[in-house]
């Protein structure tokens, strides 16, 4: 019998929810068993401390203490959520597989059942994230955006208490802990793009551990050559530019077989001015076709987005990061 397999987690629930569904895979696919081995960053010791994060400040940390727990060979596997992750490599460590993904979208959380067009002027809607930011201003509704911390339980609270009218986050994280039922509005991909990655998870392991050939078993591979593209879409204007980004890429069914799409958008921080663009290729070329397309839209003037803000922002934790 072999030692079970280790997988690190975050103490939060979303994050024990994926890490446990990974496990189940794991065991089911592999018929190995294993471990949840708990890790604790300074961003769980803030929260326990009753000090609050901001929405996606603490994400570096967490990745960070998990990857540390990794390489020291505290644990063998680590789950993040996808879009959590950098675009670069870290040096022993690889992508081993990304499972299918749940539904990338953004959703509303709004009182009385209500949805963003419904909202009257001024309504205080709940997002730290400088990508939903941007694109909610740019529905031009007049609603007054503001910084939200704390996990997804914790903002729905915020809602519950009034203390929000709304507030936007992923329908992954809230599907995976189970709160779909608190959702007013999905928001559609052509007025709100999600963040590069989102919805689909990240499984890690050291680089050299022979457990990567049995990890790729769980991945899905149109899963993988979608968020592939997005996050080439992301790095590639990364070089050029600190504007908000959202991105989706799908693979369809196409005449000649399977076909990729990705759709971007890069934002001025006001969200009044943005550069939109779409492009299409084959799944095995993911991130050419990613580049390419963050390539037409730096061409198309995205690298100059981050000079234009005229409108009072929100104030963002510098730490954040922008396409959270
Ligand atoms: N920014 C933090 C974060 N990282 C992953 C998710 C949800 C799960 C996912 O998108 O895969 C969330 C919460 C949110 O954005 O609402």
């Amino acid at each position: 019998m072999s030692a079970p397999i280790r997988v690190g987690t975050r103490a939060s629930l979303l994050a024990t929810t994926q890490s446990g569904h990974v496990a189940d895979m794991i065991r089911a696919r592999l018929g190995r068993e294993v471990e949840l081995v708990e890790v604790r960053t300074d961003g769980d010791r803030t929260q326990a401390s009753g000090i609050p994060l901001a929405e996606s400040g603490g994400v570096g940390v967490f990745v960070a203490a998990l990857r540390d727990a990794l390489l020291a060979g505290e644990v063998d596997v680590a789950v993040h959520s996808l879009k959590d992750i950098p675009t670069y490599p870290t040096p022993g460590i690889t992508l081993a597989a990304v499972p299918a993904r749940e539904d990338p979208r953004d959703v509303v959380v709004a009182r009385d059942g209500l949805t963003l067009g419904e909202l009257p002027v001024g309504s205080r809607v709940g997002t730290g994230s400088p990508r939903r930011v941007a694109q909610l201003h740019a529905l031009g509704l007049g609603l007054d955006l503001a910084g939200v911390r704390g996990n997804v339980d914790t903002r729905i609270g915020k809602v519950r208490s009034g203390e929000y009218d709304a507030v936007v986050l992923a329908r992954a994280g809230l599907a995976r802990i189970g709160r779909l039922d608190e959702v007013t509005e999905v928001l559609d991909p052509l007025q709100v793009l999600p963040a590069p990655g989102q919805g689909a998870l990240a499984i890690e392991c050291r680089s050299d551990d022979p457990l990567l050939a049995g990890l790729v078993a769980l991945e899905d591979p149109a899963t993988r050559a979608a968020v592939d593209a997005e996050r080439a879409v992301l790095a590639t204007l990364e070089g050029g530019c600190t504007a908000p980004i959202g991105a989706l890429a799908e693979v369809v069914e196409g005449e000649d077989g399977e076909e990729l799409w990705v759709r971007a958008v890069a934002l001025s921080p006001d969200g009044a001015l943005s550069v939109r663009m779409s492009a299409s290729g084959s799944p095995t070329d993911a991130v050419g076709v990613g580049t390419r397309l963050g390539g037409e839209m730096l061409a198309d003037g995205a690298g100059d987005l981050d000079q234009h803000d005229q409108q009072d922002q929100p104030q963002l934790e510098p730490e954040q990061v922008r396409n959270a």
